[in-house]
């Protein structure tokens, strides 16, 4: 049987043989689990390295891929929708990315500066998110501190939709659950594509990247290990304008633009010639995502944010009166100019804090639990503590029921509504 050739097995599952620097890309179909083993050799998901003999398990819509750079055998069991071995892939490429970011940190180290920043940017369904992970993976497990700047509002993996995110990579992704979100800091943004308030976007990647900064300051082994900011997949207008900012603000120092040569030179003609912009083309196994998917993947994360990976956590469900919170939505909808008050601009009015009166249109939305003390704080760029879902509201008793992580009470008075909705049934 020659190498890269699938045995068929008898009693259940599939051994596939790969030859060094082949890939098994497989996609698990609706409603199904897939099973995966390392039977011989040495391989890695998306840059975390895998064990022998374990069994590994991929839930339903999961798109993984099997990478291995010295040769090995995999046993693959359950219902895939697709299952291949591919010769081509870039992997090579992003292993010298990694190589020449490490030269960086190096340089850093002996310089007692800031090792690399490093922004992923691209289309939509270019592989953005599993590049970032290959490379914080391949950076922990040279024993680095990267930090991933979470900036993409629709499908991160920092926290729940609807938020930017930062979080210290300490330990290479668990290869089923990704990185381990023990302490991430995050921001409530409130809608899954940045269009929805360009100015509070903008604020809150300027705090991301002021509160990175400062962390750096602080402590020099997370500075010399940089960061790596994934991005949105909306480039065009005023997205490529976000890109630009937060370029600027983090200061970066790297860009990888994967598979869209125009955003290419368009940032090669915008950016300081200091950056270094590197064109890379996306692997062929990535798989482009329906709306219908995207929803359900968003639909997965908060679930998974309330009853944990596998449902293995019990979230609390509670009464709040309304006299004990203040709910708020950031940004007044849109005026015309001429409607605006003298000296206000339309951007005033994205920042603008308006009180939400709970009544049953906030019915399963999602909501920031703030970490603002008083109001005078400044809600906006204030971290938040977790998220609430609103299940009931009692007009006549003026209380509501929630879906919490914690038991009662809430933590804090401020609560942030955000565009998000979740339906807890499954
Ligand atoms: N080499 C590969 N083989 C198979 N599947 C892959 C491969 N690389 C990535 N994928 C899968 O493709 C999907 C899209 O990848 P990813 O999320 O990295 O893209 P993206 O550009 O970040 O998307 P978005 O448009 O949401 O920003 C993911 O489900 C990922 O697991």
């Amino acid at each position: 049987m020659a190498e890269g050739e699938e045995i068929e097995h008898l009693q259940g599952g599939k051994e596939y043989n790969l030859s060094q620097d082949n890939e098994l890309r497989f996609e698990v179909e609706n409603n199904e689990i897939v099973q995966m083993e390392i039977k011989e050799g040495l391989a890695e998901v998306f840059g975390s390295e895998l064990m022998k003999n374990r069994i590994y398990k991929f839930a339903s819509g999961s798109k993984i891929a099997v990478f291995t750079w010295q040769g090995c055998k995999i046993l693959l069991r359950g219902k895939t929708e697709v299952a291949y071995v591919s010769k081509e892939t870039p992997m090579m490429v992003y292993l010298n990315t990694h190589a020449a970011l490490e030269q960086m940190r190096q340089q850093a180290e002996l310089e007692a500066t800031r090792g690399p920043k490093v922004m992923v940017v691209g289309p939509g369904d270019v592989g953005k998110s599993t590049v970032c992970r290959l490379l914080l993976n391949y950076a922990v497990r040279v024993g680095r501190r990267p930090t991933f700047i979470e900036l993409d509002v629709g499908q991160g993996s920092v926290s729940v939709p609807g938020t930017v995110g930062a979080l210290l990579v300490e330990r290479p992704a668990d290869v089923e659950q990704g990185f381990a979100l023990t302490a991430p800091l995050v921001y409530h943004f409130g809608a899954t594509s940045p269009g929805a308030n360009m100015k509070l976007y903008e604020i809150l990647t300027a705090k991301l990247a002021e509160v990175f900064a400062m962390r750096c300051k602080t402590y020099s082994r997370i500075a010399q290990s940089g960061c790596v900011i994934n991005t949105c997949g909306w480039i065009k207008g005023e997205g490529y304008q976000s890109l630009k900012y937060a370029a600027q603000a983090f200061e970066v120092d790297v860009i990888i633009v994967l598979d869209q040569e125009r955003l290419y030179n368009e940032l090669v003609r915008d950016m300081p010639s200091f950056v270094k912009i590197v064109l890379q083309s996306k692997s062929g196994g990535v798989v482009e995502r329906s709306q219908g998917f995207r929803r359900f993947t968003r639909d997965e994360k908060v679930r998974e944010y309330f009853y944990g990976f596998n449902c293995c956590y019990y979230p609390h469900s509670f009464e709040v009166k309304f006299v004990d919170v203040e709910i708020y939505k950031v940004g007044a909808p849109p005026v015309p100019n001429s409607c605006l008050p003298l000296g206000m601009t339309p951007e005033d009015n994205q920042t603008k804090l308006v009180p939400v009166n709970p009544g049953p249109e906030i019915v399963h939305h999602l909501l920031s639990v703030s970490l603002a003390d008083t109001k005078e704080d400044d809600l906006l760029s204030t971290n938040v503590a977790g998220f609430i879902v609103i299940t009931n509201v009692d007009m006549e008793r003026k209380t509501f029921t929630v879906l919490s992580p914690a038991p009662r009470p809430l933590p804090r008075r401020y609560l942030l509504l955000s565009d998000v909705r979740f339906m807890d049934i499954k």
